[in-house]
């Protein structure tokens, strides 16, 4: 569904993307992970069109989507620290997205009602909690019945039912036929969530694997014991 062709994103000197090329098909779940400025996010923002690739390509269904835009609306994103205007209460930023996006009919509530974000559409953004504000996120992410779904660090910050219930909704979605991409740190949440493990290291693919076979090969029976015996056999 999702091609990545040959991408390079360099910011000054540094080469944040190494030539990497993958592809994501749909009705999966796919962890990338990897080290703290490995390039997980810069990834995901290329995909996005947020940030623009130095060379490479991104093709969506076949077709690049590089200075596109429309195809932006089958996706739906989950930033890992969401920005909102402070005093906009949290009805009037729901409002607002779905007023830009009148041309989805059939919403997806299920997340506002899981969470209870009725209860404080009166509360002003600035006023909310980080991961009273990251529900928010999450609602609006899967709102509009997006083909797929970029989910950075979604779980960070929630607690431990809002996390079960976003790990919920993922499987669900993933069900439907939906591409869903998350990165992540926590190696219980990949393990329980997703199919497969894309691991960026210094802006190149270490790996992209299934979880089984990640585990088959290394004989261990939890991914993050597996993943550090590929790290450390490797170095
Ligand atoms: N706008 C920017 N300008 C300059 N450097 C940037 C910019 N955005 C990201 N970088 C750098 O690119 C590298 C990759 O960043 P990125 O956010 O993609 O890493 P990450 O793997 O998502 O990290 P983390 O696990 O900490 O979220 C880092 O060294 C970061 O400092």
């Amino acid at each position: 569904m999702i091609a990545i062709e040959n991408l390079c994103k360099s910011y000054g000197k540094l080469q944040v993307l190494k030539n990497i090329s993958v592809r994501f098909e749909a009705g999966k779940v796919i962890s990338i992970i990897g080290p703290n400025g490995a390039g997980k996010t810069t990834v995901s923002k290329c995909i996005l069109g947020m940030v623009l690739p130095d060379s490479g390509d991104i093709k969506m269904k076949g077709e690049s989507v590089l200075n596109k835009y429309a195809y932006r609306s089958q996706i739906g994103y989950m930033p890992q620290i969401g920005r909102y205007p402070e005093n906009m209460k949290v009805r009037q930023v729901i409002g607002m997205v779905r007023d830009i996006r009148k041309d989805v009919s059939a919403v997806d509530e299920e997340l506002i009602g899981l969470y209870r974000l009725e209860d404080i559409y009166d509360k002003r953004m600035g006023a909310l909690s980080g991961g009273t504000k990251q529900k928010v996120s999450a609602a609006l992410a899967f709102m509009f019945n997006p083909r797929v779904l970029i989910l950075d660090e979604p779980t960070a910050g929630l607690d431990p039912i809002s996390a079960e219930i976003l790990k919920c909704k993922i499987l669900k979605e993933r069900k439907k036929g939906k591409l869903i991409l998350i990165t992540s740190h926590i190696m219980s949440e990949v393990e329980e969530v997703a199919d497969e493990v894309m691991c960026l290291v210094d802006g190149s693919v270490k790996f992209y694997e299934t979880i089984a076979s990640l585990k088959k090969q290394t004989n261990e029976e939890r991914l993050s014991k597996a993943i550090a015996k590929i790290m450390n056999e490797e170095d």
